[in-house]
C-alpha cells in the first residue's frame, strides 16, 4: 500500500473529526446520548476494517487504514473541541482557570483532590477570579445574590438539566415544570404544617425521648455526636417516612443503608459533574445503575412496610410520608406513570433527603452550644419554658417553633444554617435556548449555571463579618440584643433553596432540629472533653479560632459531611 493512499486516509478522517464536532458534537445533548455514541464509535472501529476487507484490501492493509484513521479521527476532533472551548465558545471570555475551560475533568480532579471539599474549590475560584467563573467547558458559577433568585426563583428562565427525559425518575432529577409541580403537590401535603403538627410531631417527639436515653448511657464522657446524630434523623425518617423501627438509637449500631448511602452520595459528588457517565451506567446492560445498591434496599424496604401496614390498619394522623408519595402513583396528568422503580428512587430521596441534611445541623449545633455556653444557657431556658407540666407529650410546638417566644433558638439555628450550608454547593440549572441577562451578565443559551450556596452566605455583601459566628444578627430588631444591621442582604440566606423546587421539608427540617435542641438542653449540659474548654470566660478570639477550625472540617457529598464532633452530655438534674 502506497504512502499517498495513507496520507489521503489521514486527510479525510481529520476533516471528518474537524465536520463531527461542528455538527454532531456542538449541537447534541451529549449527557443523554453517550451510550448511543459510544455504541456508534465502536461499530464504526469494528466494522471498518470488515468493510475494507470486503472490498477486496488484505487484513494488514484493512487494519493499518483502520488505525490511520482513528488517530486522525479522534485528534482531529479533540483539537477542534480544545480550540473551540479555548479560544471560540460564547463563554470564552469569562475568567477561570484555563485547562477548566476545556475539560470537566479539570473541575473532577480538583474536587477529588480536595479530599471531599468541592464547596471551597468552587469558593477559592470566586475569591482569585471575581464572582463569576467558568468552571468547567460550558458551566458558569454565579456568586450574586441577585443571581440566586434569578437562577432558582419562581420567575427563572432555566430549568434543572434535562436528562434522559424519557426516563421516569425521582421528584429532584425532574427537569419538566408540570410533572414536577402536579407531583411536588402531593409531597407538599405529607410535609406540610398541618401534616407535621398532627402527625408527625408525636412521633418525633418519642425519638427525641430515646435519643436522651441513648446520651444519658454515656454518663458525661466524651462522645463523637456524629454518628448518635445521624442515628436519630435516619430512625426519625425510617419511623415517620416508612412506619419502620430502625432501633439505632437503641442498639448504637448503624444500619447498613447508612453505608451505602454515604458511598453513594460519595461517588456522587464526582459522576453528577459528568451525566453522560451516569447515562452510561444506567443505561449499559451489564453496567451498574449507581442507585442500584440504594434501591434494592428501599424496595426491600417498601415491602416490608406493605406487610407490616397490612397487619395493622393505619388512621389519618398516623400516615408516614410514603402513602402520601404513593399517591403519585394515582396521576394521570403526567408523562411518566409512577412506576415501582420511581417508587423506590422517591423512597431513597426521602431517606437521604430527610436525614442526612438536618444531621450536619445538630453536630454543629453541639459544637456551637459547648462552645459558647452563656448561649446555651439562654435557650435552655427559652426550651424549658415550651414544656408544659405535664411534659410526656413534649414541648408545645407553637412556643418552640415561634421567633417571639424563643427568639434565641430559631435565630441559633439560622446562624448554624447560614455557616454550614447542609448542601453547600449550587445545584445545576440550564439556561435557555436563547441567552439571557442574570444579576448583570450575559448568559448565552444552553449554559449550565449554579450559584455556590456556601459562598453566598459568607459574602460580605450579605452579612457583616461573615466569619463570625452571630446569632443576634437573626433576632428581630425589636429585641433588645438584635444585631439585625449585620444581614444587609437577606437574599444571601437560601439554606434550602427557592422557587418551585426548593427543599420540600423546611418545614419538617426545622421542626425535627428544634425537637432535637428542646430535648436535648432540657437534660443536659453540653460541653467539650477537658482541655478543650468553651468556657464563658474564655476571650472570643479563641472562641471563634475554634470555630473556624471545626468549620474547616466539614466536607462535602453533595449534603454536607459534618466535622467529626467530640462532646460530654452532662446529666441536668431533672427539673
Ligand atoms: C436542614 C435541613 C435541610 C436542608 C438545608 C435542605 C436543603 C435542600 C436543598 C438545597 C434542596 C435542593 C433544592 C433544589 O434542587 O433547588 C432540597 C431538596 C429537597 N429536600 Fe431538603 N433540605 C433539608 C431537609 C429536608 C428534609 C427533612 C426533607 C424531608 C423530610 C427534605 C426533602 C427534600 C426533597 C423531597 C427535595 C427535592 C425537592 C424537589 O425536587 O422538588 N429536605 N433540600
Amino acid at each position: 500500500m502506497s504512502h499517498g493512499v495513507l496520507s489521503y486516509v489521514a486527510a479525510i478522517a481529520a476533516t471528518s473529526g474537524l465536520l463531527s464536532h461542528v455538527l454532531v458534537f456542538m449541537r447534541r445533548d451529549l449527557d443523554s446520548n453517550s451510550h448511543q455514541l459510544l455504541i456508534v464509535a465502536n461499530l464504526v472501529v469494528l466494522l471498518k476494517p470488515v468493510a475494507l476487507v470486503i472490498r477486496g484490501w488484505s487484513w494488514f492493509d484493512a487494519i493499518l487504514i483502520s488505525i490511520v484513521a482513528d488517530i486522525c479521527y479522534t485528534t482531529a476532533l479533540f483539537a477542534s473541541i480544545a480550540l473551540y472551548r479555548a479560544f471560540f465558545h460564547p463563554l470564552r471570555n469569562y475568567p477561570g482557570p484555563f485547562w477548566a475551560r476545556i475539560s470537566v475533568f479539570w473541575k473532577v480532579k480538583h474536587f477529588q483532590q480536595s479530599g471531599f471539599k468541592a464547596f471551597r474549590v468552587i469558593d477559592g475560584l470566586h475569591k482569585r477570579y471575581g464572582n463569576i467563573v467558568r468552571v468547567a467547558p460550558r458551566q458558569l458559577s454565579i456568586n450574586e445574590p441577585e443571581a440566586y433568585q434569578m437562577v432558582y426563583g419562581a420567575q427563572s428562565q432555566c430549568h434543572r438539566l434535562r436528562w434522559l427525559e424519557d426516563r421516569p425518575k425521582n421528584i429532584q432529577f425532574l427537569a419538566d415544570v408540570e410533572e414536577h409541580s402536579s407531583r411536588r403537590k402531593i409531597w407538599d401535603h405529607g410535609l406540610s404544617a398541618k401534616a407535621c403538627q398532627s402527625s408527625h410531631l408525636s412521633q418525633m417527639n418519642d425519638i427525641s425521648q430515646r435519643l436522651c436515653t441513648r446520651l444519658s448511657i454515656s454518663k458525661g464522657n466524651p462522645t463523637v455526636i456524629n454518628d448518635i446524630c445521624h442515628h436519630f434523623t435516619f430512625d426519625v425518617m425510617g419511623q415517620i417516612g416508612f412506619g419502620q423501627s430502625y432501633g439505632q438509637l437503641e442498639s448504637g449500631k448503624s444500619h447498613p443503608a447508612i453505608t451505602k448511602v454515604e458511598r453513594f452520595m460519595k461517588a456522587g459528588v464526582i459522576v453528577t459533574q459528568m451525566m453522560w457517565v451516569v447515562t452510561l451506567l444506567m443505561v449499559i446492560p451489564g453496567l451498574d445503575d449507581p442507585m442500584k445498591d440504594l434501591k434494592d434496599w428501599a424496595k426491600q424496604l417498601l415491602d416490608e412496610r406493605a406487610n407490616t401496614r397490612q397487619l395493622e390498619e393505619k388512621g389519618e394522623d398516623e400516615k408516614d410520608l410514603m402513602s402520601y408519595v404513593e399517591e403519585s402513583k394515582k396521576l394521570t396528568n403526567t408523562r411518566h406513570p409512577m412506576t415501582d422503580e420511581v417508587f423506590a428512587e422517591d423512597a431513597v430521596l426521602l431517606q437521604v433527603a430527610g436525614s442526612d441534611t438536618s444531621y450536619s445541623v445538630l453536630v454543629n449545633l453541639c459544637h456551637y452550644f459547648a462552645n459558647y455556653p452563656k448561649l446555651q444557657e439562654i435557650i435552655r431556658k427559652e426550651v424549658l419554658a415550651t414544656f408544659p407540666e405535664d411534659d410526656t407529650k413534649g414541648p408545645v410546638w407553637s412556643k418552640l417553633s415561634s421567633a417571639k417566644e424563643c427568639p434565641y433558638l430559631d435565630a441559633t439555628v439560622n446562624e448554624v444554617l447560614r455557616r454550614h450550608a447542609p448542601v453547600p454547593m449550587g445545584m445545576l440549572r440550564e439556561s435557555p435556548d436563547h441567552a439571557i441577562n442574570i444579576a448583570g451578565h450575559v448568559v448565552p443559551p444552553k449554559t449550565i449555571v449554579s450559584c455556590p450556596i456556601w459562598s453566598l452566605q459568607y459574602d460580605e455583601r450579605c452579612f457583616k463579618d461573615p466569619d463570625a459566628f452571630i446569632p443576634e444578627r437573626w433576632l428581630d430588631k425589636s429585641h433588645p440584643d438584635s444585631q439585625a444591621e449585620l444581614v444587609l442582604d437577606k437574599r444571601g440566606f437560601v439554606p434550602f433553596s427557592v422557587g418551585p423546587m426548593n427543599c420540600a421539608g423546611k418545614y419538617f427540617a426545622y421542626m425535627e432540629i428544634k425537637i432535637f435542641c428542646a430535648y436535648v438542653l432540657k437534660s443536659f449540659t453540653i460541653t467539650f472533653p477537658e482541655g478543650k474548654t468553651g468556657k464563658s470566660e474564655e476571650d472570643l478570639e479563641t472562641k471563634q479560632a475554634r470555630d473556624k477550625e471545626h468549620a474547616s472540617g466539614t466536607e462535602d457529598y453533595l449534603t454536607q459531611g459534618a466535622p467529626r464532633t467530640e462532646v460530654c452530655f452532662q446529666p441536668l438534674a431533672v427539673q
